[in-house]
């Protein structure tokens, strides 16, 4: 039975995750994690969150702290502290800010919760992956972030639609950075077990168009309605319960790669990983030419500004939280 403690629980995708990950047989307990200053909100929020549980028939336990002892015995602690992006911002443009709130969190979490896996949410997110394994020193395969699967999970719908088959019947994956150098690797694209090339409608598939739905996604949503809420939370709870039930499914996450995909290494970056109970374990792969060329522009623009945010902070002594 496990402990998930979100951090960032008073935020939208923070609070809908809280209620989708309740949901997962073998979760025990969920505990919302929030900033000083929180603590009548996330009163508010256990108290509506335990009224829903009930309400559903489950038995989760659910609590909130403010103290960073409390993180404590989290088998996974998932960070979605931070500032979203505004409907004309790249979400490359929150890297400095977010990676003060989460490197302040991850040292919390490092000297607190050494045996827990960090599962990070906070954008831009390969970004802050990097952030938070080199802040909590943690060892890789226990820090992992959302990646490219809920891109994955967004092309995966539009080339259900296009079929007109069940979503379950696609398979599907983007790797790369969670923004706008994504690549979508469809070779590796099945439709009902059958490779996508192989299917003579594939020759109409608007592919362009769909990666550009793919890719502004995030910013329509956030454009009309504030913010991207259930996308995320559902897709934060797939990975969580990939972990809690030790499936060892193959999810697009950002990982730490080393060599796995040709020589390309030294950076978080979306990847296939195979998910356990022990964490993600990036899966070598080999591209095509295109592919590798995209992901091989796509991992230097994030292993760039990662190491700019990593000169930032050491030159700063105080880290936000
Ligand atoms: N990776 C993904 O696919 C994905 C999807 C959705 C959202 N996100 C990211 O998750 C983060 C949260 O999004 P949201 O919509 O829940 O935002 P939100 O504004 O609703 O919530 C922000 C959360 O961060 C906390 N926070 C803000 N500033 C802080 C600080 N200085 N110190 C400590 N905590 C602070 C807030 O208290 C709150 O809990 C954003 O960075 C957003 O871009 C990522
Ligand atoms: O687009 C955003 O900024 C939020 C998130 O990364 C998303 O893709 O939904």
């Amino acid at each position: 039975m496990v402990k998930v403690t979100i951090i960032g629980a008073t935020g939208q995708v923070g609070s809908y995750a809280a209620h989708a990950i309740s949901q997962i047989p073998h979760v025990k307990e969920v505990s919302l994690f929030g900033r000083d200053g929180n603590q009548l909100y996330l009163e508010g929020l256990s108290r509506d969150l335990r009224d829903s549980f009930a309400a559903r028939g489950t038995n989760t336990r659910i609590s909130w702290s403010c103290d960073e002892k409390d993180l404590r015995g989290s088998e996974i602690i998932i960070l979605a502290s931070g500032a979203p992006r505004k409907p004309d911002q790249n979400r490359l443009d929150l890297a400095v800010d977010n990676a003060r709130i989460v490197a302040g969190y991850a040292e919390k979490i490092g000297r607190n919760a050494s045996e827990t896996l960090l599962f990070v949410v906070s954008n831009p997110v390969d970004v802050m992956t990097g952030v938070a394994l080199r802040y909590s020193n943690l060892p890789p395969h226990r820090v992992f972030g959302l990646g490219t699967h809920l891109d994955s999970m967004r092309l995966k719908s539009c080339i259900a639609e296009f079929f007109n088959v069940h979503v379950s019947e696609v398979h599907t994956r983007i790797i790369g950075e969670h923004g706008d150098s994504m690549v979508p690797l469809w070779s590796a694209t099945t439709i009902g077990g059958i490779q996508i090339n192989n299917l003579p409608a594939f020759s109409h598939i608007p592919k362009d168009e769909m990666m550009e739905r793919v890719k502004t996604s995030g910013s329509l949503i956030i454009r009309n309605k504030g913010s991207t809420v259930y996308g995320p939370g559902d897709a934060i709870a797939t990975i969580i319960r990939t972990i809690v039930e030790d499936e060892h499914r193959i999810l697009t996450v950002s990982a730490f790669i080393q060599k796995e995909v040709h020589d390309i290494g030294s950076v978080c970056i979306g990847v296939p990983a195979r998910i356990t109970r022990g964490g993600a374990f990036p899966v070598p792969i080999k591209l095509s030419d295109d592919e590798l060329e995209a992901f091989r522009l796509s991992t230097e623009q994030i292993r760039e500004i990662t190491h700019l945010v990593f000169e930032q902070l050491e030159s700063e002594e105080i880290l936000s939280v």
